[in-house]
């Protein structure tokens, strides 16, 4: 479903250039749960937005079902991302002036589907925010913003799933229970889920860990056998 070929990226700031990728090649099939880890500044993030098509490689391809994303044009990657991809943020990236249901059901306003409501009612009540419809970001918990998110993210039930740190705002417990919950979401509807986490014992729960380091991406073995890994 996703692969990298060859992908290399960098930042250039004045004369200094930060290598993030060097010659990175990757398959991730559909359905898959794969985790990327990584010390801080590595590139994680840079990762996940190439993925989106939100930045472009300086040399090779990201192919998401065949189709290169360098070769789309922004409207073809705004349609792309609309339609296939839900992104789940670490800091929530919530519209602070619509209410949870609001905030829910935007892709599908946006994409004009009549349904949007209750579809995203349908979501909020998966993610145990039944009970919350009509509060706005402000008068809702870390964790409850971030199930709104996460329900935001599945409502259109995109192909993959990409998530950036998805509880790292987020107390042990309550990150714990966000976690489980994307991964349960994941299993049930069987799309691929790409995320980025600090959170080793989050990671091992998922298919592969991808370990960037130096430009490179490397499979972990075992995720329980990592040095910072807890037992899931
Ligand atoms: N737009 C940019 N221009 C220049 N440098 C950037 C830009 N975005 C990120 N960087 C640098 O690229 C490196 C990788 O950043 P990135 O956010 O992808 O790392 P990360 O692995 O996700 O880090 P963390 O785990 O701390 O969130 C960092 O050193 C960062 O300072």
């Amino acid at each position: 479903m996703i692969r990298l070929q060859n992908l290399s990226m960098h930042y250039t700031l004045g004369d200094s250039r930060i290598d993030i990728l060097r010659d990175v090649s990757v398959n991730i099939a559909a359905g898959e749960r794969v985790a990327i880890a990584g010390p801080s500044g590595t590139g994680k993030t840079s990762l996940l937005l190439l993925l989106a098509g939100l930045e472009k490689p300086a040399a090779g391809s990201v192919l998401f079902d065949g189709r290169a994303l360098e070769t789309l044009d922004r409207d073809q990657l705004a349609d792309l991302r609309r339609d296939q991809m839900g992104i789940v943020f670490q800091s929530f990236h919530l519209v602070p002036s619509l209410s949870a249901l609001e905030n829910a059901a935007l892709p599908l306003e946006i994409a004009g589907r009549r349904d949007a409501r209750e579809r995203a009612r349908a979501m909020l009540d998966r993610v145990g925010l039944g009970g919350r419809l009509d509060h706005y970001p402000g008068q809702l918990s870390g964790g409850e913003q971030q199930r709104v998110a996460i329900a935001r993210a599945l409502v259109h039930e995109p192909k993959l799933v990409l998530a950036d740190e998805p509880t790292g705002n987020l107390d042990d417990r309550t990150g714990a229970a966000i976690g489980e919950l994307l991964l349960h979401l994941n299993a049930e509807s069987g799309t691929t889920l790409v995320l980025v986490t600090h959170d080793m014992r989050f990671a091992a729960q998922c298919d592969r860990v991808l370990r960037l380091s130096g430009g490179r991406l490397v499979e972990s073995e075992s995720p329980a056998e990592t040095p910072d890994a807890l037992p899931a």
